[in-house]
């Protein structure tokens, strides 16, 4: 039975592995990170081994890239006096006990690198080389080119999972700007325009240390995009019927003055997000209604059913996210048992016997899942990290347009929506101008754009976000949110994630066309490229991978950490806290049985393939 070969108990005779495989299965289940080793193309080794190779490099991360941006004494506290901590709270406050305000609404960004590297970079060299030129040369969609292995449904679902775990808000700070001169080419010269300004993120200062970032939304796993982070905007947003959230006649979110949805989280809002903050409520609602005719809770009023309904959506959320969307986006076998492990550990059903008390924590991790088990912090309290927010700048996954197809017979309805168009204000014409299963189902055979260089789309390098100051070139904007984060760039950003870095720019890519790119921005200075530049352009990348190994690095660290910490997919991941029918319902449940039966219309679509982050096959 290879799985549990993978774990401490199970395999007596270990050194009998090869040298790598000893070495990590110590570290794995001793705790000997010390030991670790790189292995450049981790992807080629056998499954398990590679499964326990990512298993030391979660280990060798957590111990070496986790830093608390509070000192002790500087973290707001408060009392759980009073409040239900049997359910999520809206600003996330008591989700750990012991640190009550931990992960909550407002509080700040921790760190991956140490603090005295997470400085912002000085104007020395904070504009160079010019974040517009790197925009607009090495960036900037010529040719679309797809990213054939998963829909267009994965990119909105990304992008809605970072606006429930971080923003640093839509406002920046008017009264500082970053401002540089225009590349001598640039046709906004033509106009009369000599620099490109764009305000600096609102941050706190500090004596003699790096600043920090806050999170105007909670840290956890928590769905806040959909149910808000405060009370105010979260009583908008229910019913206060059955537990339920609101929606208006045609059973779709509202709207609001400024034409977009109302919901938790609406900023930089269009039609992807649209679809999923709709079938989440609708899920959400449908939950309420399985709990409300079950015989078990017949007195349950209007909040325990919200408090109830939150926590399974929640966790069903999580789970699509671990096992559905990951797996898709990284298209290997590897990926595939990793995540699984994460959420359901690798034992099989008949041999989940041993209590969990004589495994170590990190073989119970594996053998059981993280769900359930022990909290896990490695020492560290939880917060997202500014080095998380900046592998997911993901924007080359817009297409440029959609052009709506019809769900039934799969022909082009007529309505085709640019980027200007499909946007902001625009999302409402795409979702309520249409059929919402038709918009759906587009988005479910569409691909989105692949994560590679000169994929950016050209639209968003002149974004008119309404209540900007200026146009946004938001390839300028990822590039110098990053330097002046203190995230630091590619190269050093490797090694301080245990990758080796590149010595010569050839070694970031085997693309002849990629390194071409790059040298005609950063020439020879392999340390200057930026860590978006040096991820788009970096390969190879793990067999089905369509992201880089850099960015994957990040992952490894943050994608069990976010599970490991929280309370409600640990400690209170029981029936007592999600009741028996919540835990069947997150069990039985997957992302086509969600829209399947959100929009019932779908659900042979969404059926025809095994994942629903993969490209539906398409009507006949
Ligand atoms: C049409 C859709 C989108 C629009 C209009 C949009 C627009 C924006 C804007 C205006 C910002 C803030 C820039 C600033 O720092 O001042 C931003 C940040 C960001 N976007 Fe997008 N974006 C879109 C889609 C996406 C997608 C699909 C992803 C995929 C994950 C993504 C990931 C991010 C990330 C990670 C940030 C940084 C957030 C932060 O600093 O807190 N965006 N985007």
């Amino acid at each position: 039975m290879p799985v549990l070969e993978t774990l401490q108990v199970f395999l007596p005779h270990w050194w009998n592995l090869p040298v790598y495989a000893s070495v990590m299965y110590l570290a794995v289940t001793r705790g000997l990170p010390s030991f670790y080793v790189i292995i450049p193309r981790w992807w080629n080794l056998p499954l398990y081994l590679a499964v326990l190779y990512l298993g030391a490099t979660r280990e060798h991360l957590s111990e070496h890239n986790l830093y608390d941006t509070y000192l002790p004494g500087e973290r707001p506290t408060i009392s759980c006096d009073g409040i239900n901590t049997a359910a999520r709270t809206l600003s996330g406050v008591c989700n750990s006990l012991d640190i009550p305000t931990m992960g909550a609404a407002g509080t700040r960004f921790a760190r991956f690198v140490p603090l005295n590297l997470s400085y912002g970079e000085p104007d020395s060299i904070l504009y160079t080389p010019n974040p517009r030129s790197i925009s607009q040369e090495l960036f900037k969609r010529k040719k679309f080119k797809p990213a054939t292995s998963i829909n267009n449904l994965a990119s909105a679902w990304i992008q809605f999972q970072t606006h429930d775990w971080f923003s640093h808000g839509p406002t920046n700070d008017p009264a500082h700007l970053l401002s540089f001169p225009l590349p001598k080419n640039d046709p906004l010269r033509a106009t009369g325009q000599t620099h490109m300004s764009v305000r600096r993120t609102l941050k706190d200062t500090h004596h003699a240390r790096a600043d920090t970032y806050n999170n105007i939304n909670t840290h956890w796993w928590d769905l806040s995009q959909v149910y808000g982070a405060d009370e105010e905007q979260h009583a908008t947003l229910r019913s206060f019927f059955d537990g339920k959230m609101k929606v208006a006649e045609d059973g779709l979110l509202p709207v609001g003055p400024d034409g977009l949805d109302i919901t938790g989280y609406n900023d930089n809002w269009w039609a992807g997000l649209s679809l999923l903050h709709n079938i989440w409520v609708k899920e959400h609602n449908l939950v309420c209604d399985m709990f409300k005719a079950s015989f078990v809770y017949p007195t349950w009023n209007d909040t325990q059913l919200f408090d109830h309904a939150r926590l399974v959506t929640t966790a069903l959320n999580a789970k699509i996210h671990t096992v559905e969307w990951t797996p898709a986006l990284l298209q290997d076998k590897i990926l595939q048992t990793a995540m699984q492990t994460n959420w359901n550990g690798l034992a099989p059903k008949w041999l989940r016997f041993i209590p969990s008390t004589f495994l170590s924590q990190h073989v119970a991790e594996a053998y059981y899942g993280i769900l359930g088990g022990k909290p896990d912090f490695a020492g560290v309290p939880f917060a997202h990290s500014e080095e998380f927010i900046s592998i997911y700048r993901f924007h080359s996954l817009l297409r440029d347009n959609i052009t709506i197809r019809n769900h039934v017979d799969n022909r082009e309805t007529g309505k085709t929506y640019d980027i200007s168009e499909y946007t902001f204000r625009g999302a409402q014409e795409v979702i309520r101008g249409n059929k919402f299963g038709d918009v759906l189902y587009t988005f479910g055979t569409d691909n989105p754009g692949a994560l590679i260089l000169g994929n950016y789309p050209a639209a968003m390098t002149h974004l008119d976000k309404p209540g900007a100051p200026s146009i946004l070139d938001m390839g300028v904007i990822d590039i110098l949110r990053d330097r002046e984060r203190g995230v630091p760039r590619y190269n050093e950003f490797r090694r301080l994630f245990a990758l080796l870095p590149a010595k010569k720019m050839d070694d970031i890519s085997d693309d002849k066309d990629a390194v071409a790119a790059l040298r005609k921005i950063y020439g020879e200075d392999v340390e200057a490229v930026d860590l978006l530049s040096g991820t788009l352009a970096e390969s190879p990348r793990a067999t089905g991978f369509a992201f880089s190994n850099t960015q994957f690095q990040v992952f490894i660290l943050a994608a069990s950490r976010r599970l490991m910490t929280d309370r409600f997919f640990t400690t209170d991941y029981t029936a007592a806290v999600y009741t028996q029918e919540g835990l069947d319902w997150i069990e039985r449940s997957d992302f086509r049985e969600v829209i399947g039966r959100t929009v019932p219309a779908l659900n042979a679509s969404v059926h025809s393939v095994d994942n629903a982050f993969k490209p539906w096959v398409v009507s006949p």
